[in-house]
């Protein structure tokens, strides 16, 4: 029996996105595809996946112009992947031999690597050139609509240039942001995290073993900052993992509940725990379950759409179509009811998503305030933050986007409020 060839980084990416485009796979799901991987190998296997999709837009323009008639998908997802590559500076030769071999190993397929060859070939020798003239990628239409409706065309087009940049790598101090930022060689934000723009390995980087930071979006880190806890007080971290946040509660001294259902991502929270040599209760439950109450401060953030973070995840336009962001959004009320029953008289309830959807944050708000007239918000807890001023809204919660802060490289899409009892 010959030896089964082992799988290329590029194979893999390609299996990768059909995954993703075929069957509405996250990449984060992607284990399976990457099992037979070295580790090297795995992430240059998602690099590629996910550079492709990001480019997605531009390289099936470029692609429709040299290819009359659609190939299966496997084998159109190969010459996307190709071509992002080649525009991008990749060596010709390489990518070029490598897809054709790739699609010569299957069955299906091989009698169509005479048009990868040919294809790439042209897209190597001039056809792709057009790149970088060609148009910022949109997001697919069933999220650009609703994104549209709510913060107009202009501002769409910034989210999306801010999608086709990337993110850089943010991450939270356990304590002293301004030694750990010299450090890592990294620049202190406004709001106190920490940019790095140029980073390997994250757990390589000085300070990662020893837990003295953590990796966490800068927008991602305002809610507990606006909470600012005290050492002491009681704090319920409602939909904890991976653990960000509780993670920076238990660092300001907090006694920490941290609930989570999922028990996988529960290891994640426990791992960063010991690493950082801080401590919480886990919790694994349905937070809709759980009834112990008295806390002065209660943090969800809640699951949600996830549109806030397409930055870094280029896989969510193309993976979902939001059919099920309706029931993401009823969850999210229920669990705002029942986090304010969890609250200890005089308590704070910070309320989050990563989501750009107003469904997910400021209708949520204004209908709990309907809901609940003895409730109000507490904008002032974000006075002194190092946010604009402007980023507030009317119902008293702050909305963040991935196009604020272009200058300094962005921030992840967020919503929050702190809700308190009228006294
Ligand atoms: C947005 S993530 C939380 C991120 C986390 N707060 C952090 O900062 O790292 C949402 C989490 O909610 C959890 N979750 C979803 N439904 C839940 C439920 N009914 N009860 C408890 N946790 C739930 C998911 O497993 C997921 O880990």
């Amino acid at each position: 029996m010959t030896p089964r060839k082992p799988p290329s980084a590029r194979g893999a990416a390609v299996a990768l996105l059909d995954q993703v485009i075929g069957q509405g796979r996250m990449l984060s799901d992607s284990s399976g595809v990457l099992r037979d991987l070295k580790g090297s190998q795995r992430a240059e296997a998602l690099r590629l996946a996910t550079d492709t999709l990001r480019g997605l837009e531009r390289a099936d323009r470029l692609l429709s112009r040299v290819v009359r008639k659609k190939p299966p998908l496997h084998v159109r997802n190969a010459l996307r992947l190709g071509t992002v590559e080649l525009c991008l500076g990749g060596d010709a030769h390489g990518v070029v031999s490598d897809l054709v071999s790739h699609i010569s190993t299957n069955n299906r397929y091989r009698h169509l690597k005479g048009l990868v060859n040919a294809v790439l070939r042209q897209m190597a020798e001039g056809a792709g050139r057009p790149w970088n003239d060609l148009r910022i990628p949109r997001m697919p239409r069933w999220l650009r609509e609703p994104l549209a409706q709510a913060w107009g065309n202009g501002s769409v087009s910034a989210m999306e240039a801010a999608h086709f940049k990337g993110a850089p790598l943010d991450v939270t101090a356990k304590s002293d942001s301004a030694r750990v930022a010299e450090m890592l060689g990294g620049t202190l934000l406004p709001t106190g995290s920490i940019r790095l723009t140029d980073f390997g390995q994250v757990s390589a980087q000085p300070g990662f073993e020893t837990g003295e930071w953590w990796v966490q979006d800068a927008a991602a880190a305002i809610p507990v900052r606006a909470l600012n806890p005290s050492p002491g007080m009681r704090a319920l971290d409602m939909c904890a993992a991976p653990g960000g946040k509780t993670l920076q509660l238990a660092a300001a001294g907090a006694e920490v509940t941290a609930i989570d259902t999922s028990e996988r991502r529960m290891d994640r929270v426990r791992e960063n725990l010991e690493r950082t040599n801080l401590s919480a209760e886990l919790v694994i439950e349905n937070v809709l379950a759980f009834d112990k109450s008295g806390y002065d401060l209660v943090l969800l953030d809640a699951p949600c759409s996830a549109t806030g973070t397409i930055r870094r995840h280029p896989d969510l336009p193309y993976a979902k179509d939001g059919s099920e962001f309706g029931e993401l959004i009823a969850l999210q009320a229920k669990m705002l009811n029942h986090a304010v029953s969890l609250l200890a008289p005089g308590g704070r309830l910070m309320f989050c998503t990563c989501s750009l959807l107003p469904d997910e944050g400021e209708v949520q708000i204004e209908e709990l305030l309907e809901r609940r007239e003895d409730l109000q918000t507490e904008p002032t807890v974000f006075d002194n933050l190092g946010i604009e001023p402007e980023w507030l809204t009317e119902e008293g919660g702050l909305r963040l986007r991935p196009d604020y802060w272009s200058d300094l490289g962005g921030m992840d899409g967020f919503y929050m409020a702190c809700v308190t009892q009228r006294t």
